[in-house]
């Protein structure tokens, strides 16, 4: 028999059951689901990572909705189980769900949200931490300093790179690629390369409007240039930031073949997730090139580092912390339960899943809307007029 599983719950006699199988940051988000008739239980495990099989005991016999998190295997076995249990929706909280299969859902009807927006630029402003923490060594510096190593000025003591007049490379510039292009253009007065399927117009502008005010002032005008392929980006930039969504196309985007038509003195940063590079490649390739640095938030297998990680200089780790603002996180828990709670209760889906402000606004009403629902055009989901 499965282990039962310890909860908390709010607002008992609530007509509707939802699930979330995390506690999750802030109170509003439970707040706007007992407003409306749920019964909110909480898992309050102290285990990390959730099994498939502590899902399933969550879920139950009857269960209207499921809040969940990135580290969870959703598919065909909690997908099934929850529309056995009277269920409909289900939101990760976050806005990658490379770890939910849409097909299962779909098949079971269930409406799959997840929460793009509110987290573009906390994610954008860590990728431009771990360029600069890696561009300054600034990890290294730290750790001799609190090793009382530090016996005076030095002229090559920890010296890295400039940034300034430099060319900043983004693959994948959706949202978050953008966001942290414009951070590293405005901030560091970087020239832009990038690479996506897609062309990143809005982004394109900035940067030529940018490129004139500083052109006027006097100063050096930057430039963008749009790639025809993604090695000519890893050719040509100083520092690259990985940004795409993971999927079939963006597995070992970056593998040892790639690594090696990089600058020695590069900077790679990835804060989109971890399979987008091959670890065990980018470990050797550190190991052989001491100047090449990197700045890492996610890990092929997370929360493990590929063996020899941990203890190159040339490499800053963090554990998957690109969204953790405190706005952020409560913002991503409103729109996860804001996105269960709209389907339950009919309600259609917002028509755009970038303009998310009306629903993190704490002194309206929240619209009467699901936020963002991946799969609404294959299960057929009005969308609001609002
Ligand atoms: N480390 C963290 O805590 C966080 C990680 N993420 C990751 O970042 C990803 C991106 O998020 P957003 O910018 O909001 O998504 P987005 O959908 O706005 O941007 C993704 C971009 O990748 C591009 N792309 C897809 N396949 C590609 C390929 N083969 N080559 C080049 N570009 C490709 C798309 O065209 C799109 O422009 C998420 O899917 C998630 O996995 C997001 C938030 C926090
Ligand atoms: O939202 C995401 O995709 C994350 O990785 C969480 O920060």
């Amino acid at each position: 028999m499965a282990k039962p599983i310890s909860i908390e719950v709010w607002n008992p006699s609530g007509k509707y059951r939802v699930v979330s199988t995390k506690s999750m940051p802030g109170t509003r988000w439970i707040r706007l689901l007992t407003d409306q008739d749920c019964r909110v239980e909480i898992c309050t495990e102290k285990k990390t990572i959730l099994s498939v099989e502590d899902i399933l005991a969550l879920i139950g016999n009857r269960c209207n909705g499921v809040i969940g998190q990135l580290t969870e295997d959703w598919g065909e076995v909690l997908f099934s189980a929850l529309k056995r249990a009277g269920g409909s929706a289900f939101s990760n909280m976050a806005v990658g769900y490379n770890n939910v299969d849409v097909n299962a859902a779909n098949k079971y009807g269930i409406a799959v949200g997840n929460t793009p927006g509110v987290l573009t630029e906390t994610t954008a402003e860590l990728a431009a931490s771990l360029s600069l923490a890696a561009a300054r060594r600034i990890v290294e510096a730290d750790q001799f300093m609190r090793a009382g190593l530090y016996d005076g000025w030095l002229p090559h003591l920890f010296v890295g790179n400039l940034l300034k007049g430099q060319t900043v490379g983004v693959i994948g510039a959706g949202r978050i690629g953008s966001a942290y292009a414009r951070m590293m253009i405005e901030g560091f007065k970087m020239n832009l390369i990038y690479y996506d399927l897609y062309q990143a117009t809005r982004l394109e502008k900035f940067v030529t409007a940018y490129g004139q005010f500083l052109k006027a002032n006097g100063e050096q005008p930057v430039t963008w240039k749009r790639a025809a392929s993604m090695e000519d980006v890893l050719r040509e930039a100083d520092v690259i930031s990985l940004h795409p969504v993971l999927d079939k196309t963006t597995y070992h985007l970056v593998n040892k073949e790639r690594l090696a038509i990089m600058k020695k003195e590069a900077i790679l940063v990835n804060a989109s997730r971890g399979p987008v590079i091959d670890e065990a490649a980018l470990v050797e390739h550190l190991k052989a090139n001491p100047m090449f640095r990197v700045g890492l938030d996610v890990f092929e297998d997370e929360p493990f580092m590929k063996p020899g990680l941990a203890e190159l200089k040339n490499a800053v780790v963090v554990p998957h912390i690109a969204s953790a603002s405190k706005w952020t996180r409560e913002g991503m828990a409103t729109l996860a339960a804001l996105n269960v709670l709209g389907k339950i209760k009919g309600y259609p889906i917002w028509g755009d899943p970038n303009q998310v402000e009306p629903f993190l606004d704490e002194n309206s009403p929240a619209p009467a809307a699901c936020p963002s629902i991946v799969n609404a055009k294959q299960l057929g989901l009005p969308s609001s007029k609002l």
